[in-house]
């Protein structure tokens, strides 16, 4: 088991529950999408799961660590090197070398004195470079942060989650600054990458078609609850109509990777993307 949550529940610290009776579950090595509207609590949930928030309700156990307000400072900051997580913005110093960036995600796994040593000469560039061609960033090596577009930022999370290597992965919005093909391309990357490792991953998409095209299973979530949890196959255009509805019930667009900006996008979508995401057998194009 790669983490489970019982009746988990989040309030955070002005009252506001974003999570409510989460149940979910996962294997070690499987792949799963959370989609929803903008403000559902899909951030939540995984901001929750790699343990920067702690349930509030219910129980969790993640990477066989049971998560609570009880669980040591020492234990939680162990459980973090071991999950990976990609931010929609990548919490990267601008000032700082992508070099610096990318090792940056094995600054929790290796001694104090060679985290240290790192930020001030690179200890491991061959594995940098290695894990930023994957992303077609290899040219990038020595380049400061600050010198990056948005979409490359975004890239550059990614390759440090590669190098990391973790057991958890967890990507909120991991493409939300790149174009359509990019966006398919780096999300197959991600899938690939955690099924060779045998790693867990879990995204967050705004783009429907994406998450039925390359995940294994979607879970909707919407008002702070599951409202599914299926094999993408078996999503239904209804069910997708009824999580993306409007608080009185109208039915709107669904986003896809052609109109999906940000969470706020309804407008028309291509025939074409439409029909990947009305069609199960959408499923496989990124397998
Ligand atoms: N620190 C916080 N304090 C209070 N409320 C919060 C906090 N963080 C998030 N929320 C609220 O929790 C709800 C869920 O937010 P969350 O970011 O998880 O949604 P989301 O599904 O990821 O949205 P989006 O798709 O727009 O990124 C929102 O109503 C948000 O305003």
């Amino acid at each position: 088991m790669s983490f489970l949550l019982e009746d988990a529940g989040l309030t955070h610290a002005n009252g506001f529950v974003a999570l409510s009776g989460i149940s979910l579950s996962a294997a070690q090595g499987e792949n799963m999408a959370l989609i929803g509207p903008s403000g559902a609590g899909k951030t939540s949930l995984l901001n929750t799961l790699g343990s920067s928030y702690l349930p509030t309700a219910g129980r969790m156990t993640v990477l066989q660590q049971t998560v609570s307000a009880h669980t040591s400072a020492a234990q939680l900051k162990a459980l973090r090197s071991r999950i990976g997580t990609v931010h929609q913005a990548a919490p990267i110093p601008l000032r700082q070398r992508v070099v610096t960036a990318v090792l940056a995600g094995k600054l929790g796994q290796w001694p104090l004195w060679k985290a240290l040593a790192s930020l001030a000469y690179p200890q491991d560039i061959p594995g940098a470079r290695e894990a930023l061609a994957r992303l077609q960033l290899e040219d990038k090596l020595f380049a400061r942060c600050d010198q990056l577009s948005g979409g490359q930022l975004q890239r550059v999370g990614i390759a440090r989650v590669l190098y990391q290597q973790p057991g958890l992965i967890l990507a909120d919005e991991p493409v939300s600054a790149l174009d359509p093909a990019l966006s398919l391309a780096i999300v197959q990357l991600l899938v690939q990458e955690a099924a060779a490792r045998q790693a867990t991953l879990v995204a967050s998409l705004h783009a429907v078609d994406l998450a039925l095209s390359c995940f294994e299973r979607i879970v909707g979530i919407r008002d702070g609850r599951i409202a599914f949890d299926l094999p993408a196959a078996q999503v239904t255009q209804a069910q997708l109509q009824a999580l993306y509805a409007t608080a009185d019930g109208q039915t709107q667009p669904l986003p896809t990777m052609h109109n999906s900006t940000g969470g706020a996008a309804h407008a028309a979508i291509p025939a074409a993307a439409q029909a990947l995401a009305d069609s199960a057998a959408s499923a496989m194009i990124c397998r």
